[in-house]
């Protein structure tokens, strides 16, 4: 169970670099940044794997500058009442601009041919003459009049589907869970695959923009590859977990996947013919790490501060603006009478409440109690422990 009874100053600890814009949101009255912390109240984290991380005693919330959640240990953190955030959309342009960048470059064999130009480094006056004999090896597509598949139209794939139909291409896209703002946001342009197999059948390139899964985990294997064009190149920024290796090397050697471009490059890919394996740069910009720098942090320090809670993974969003001289926040089990129990125990201190907001999302639900009253001296542990021990409550705070 996670404890938190005074507001005390906070420490944060970052697993990875974070722009330091985003760390500046911390203020140093309030915070301390200690990466050597065994218990911070706070991680900001990237794409280092958690899985083996301690969680301690303080830990209220992780915070991902990032969109990919596979490094969390979420359902761990829910068991223990720790709030995890993700940063929606704040790296969704970099990568879309890197997804059209390969897109296009692969599709003009630009980076073979770049590596093979370099290796006329010492050819002098006869470089010119070698260039224009060497160039009929590279030739390309244009990839005008192709049709693009788009698996996954969130963040990312919605631009990368709008963005790919103003370079002329026929773009069709599948996602059976996309949100009400995403179906906004997209072009009607955009043909509606009913099944990921019409998406499979019909593609020249295929990319892929959905979450890691135990649904999405090995989506392109033998059986998928099957069914797409002979010659398809696919362009993975997800994850690479979501292609089955063994089957994609086999369907690279006989030429039915044309080429693989992946930013999760490991050994086995960087041993499989026609693959360009980038060093996981679809993220990597200057202003897409800011940007999810700054929102990770402002997120965090919102929640600590105040109890609010936007864009997390495993909480249910909830805003509530402060109306008492205390506030109670309570994660608990989503069961009956959770929060007449917390009401009773509050009133059974001679406490009045201000106002108070209760959301549920799955198996738990989030409790904000604001009270009217100052709340000091012994009535503090007492309103404390009462709320914490009350069954089904995973972890209190007093804001
Ligand atoms: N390479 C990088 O640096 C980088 C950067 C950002 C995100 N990512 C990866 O890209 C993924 C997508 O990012 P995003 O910001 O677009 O996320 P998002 O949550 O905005 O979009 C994901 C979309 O996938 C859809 N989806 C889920 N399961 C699906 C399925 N089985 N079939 C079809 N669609 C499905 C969802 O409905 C949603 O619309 C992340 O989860 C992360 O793994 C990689
Ligand atoms: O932090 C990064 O560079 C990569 C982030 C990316 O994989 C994500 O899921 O957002």
């Amino acid at each position: 169970m996670s404890t938190s009874i005074l507001n005390k100053m906070k420490t944060i600890k970052t697993l990875n670099n974070i722009a330091e814009n985003g760390l500046k949101v911390f203020n140093k009255e309030n915070y301390v940044i200690d990466n050597d912390s065994d218990n911070p109240d706070a991680i900001v984290v990237r794409s280092f794997n958690m899985h083996q991380t301690p969680l301690g005693d303080d830990l209220k919330a992780i915070a991902r500058a990032g969109a990919g959640v596979n490094n969390i240990p979420v359902e761990k953190c829910t068991e223990q009442g720790i709030v995890v955030f993700n940063t929606p959309g704040a790296n969704a342009n970099a990568v879309k601009e890197m997804v059209l960048t390969c897109l296009m470059a692969s599709s003009r064999n630009l980076f073979d041919g770049v590596a093979w130009t370099k290796t006329l480094v010492n050819e002098g006056d006869q470089i010119p003459k070698l260039v224009e004999a060497g160039k009929k090896q590279f030739v390309g597509n244009e990839i005008k009049g192709k049709t693009l598949g788009v698996i996954g139209l969130g963040a990312i794939g919605a631009l990368v589907a709008n963005n790919a139909l103003d370079l002329d291409m026929d773009v069709i896209g599948f996602d059976p869970f996309i949100s009400v703002d995403t179906a906004w946001n997209l072009s009607r342009n955009v043909q509606r695959a009913m099944t990921i197999e019409e998406l499979f059948a019909s593609a020249d390139y295929i990319t892929v923009h959905v979450p890691l899964t135990n649904d999405t985990r090995g989506m392109f294997n033998q059986g998928t590859f099957s069914i797409m064009k002979q010659g398809v190149q696919i362009l993975n920024f997800s994850r690479g977990e979501l292609v089955n290796e063994t089957d994609m090397e086999q369907a690279l050697e006989n030429g039915k996947v044309g080429r693989y471009i992946t930013d999760f490059p490991n050994e086995a890919v960087l041993k499989m013919k026609n693959t360009i394996p980038v060093p996981h740069l679809g993220a990597s910009t200057a202003e897409s790490e800011e940007n999810c720098a700054i929102m990770a942090a402002r997120q965090v320090k919102d929640f600590l501060e105040t109890g609010n809670i936007k864009n997390s993974v495993n909480f249910p969003g909830v805003y509530l603006p402060y109306a008492g001289k205390q506030r109670v926040a309570a994660f608990h089990k989503n069961v009956p009478n959770m929060v007449g129990q917390m009401t009773l125990s509050i009133s059974s201190l001679g406490l009045n409440i201000a106002d108070m907001v209760n959301r549920s999302r799955g198996e738990y639900a989030y409790t904000m109690i604001d009270i009217d009253n100052e709340v000091t001296g012994d009535i503090l542990p007492a309103l404390y422990e009462k709320i914490a021990q009350i069954e089904g409550v995973v972890s209190t705070r007093l804001i």
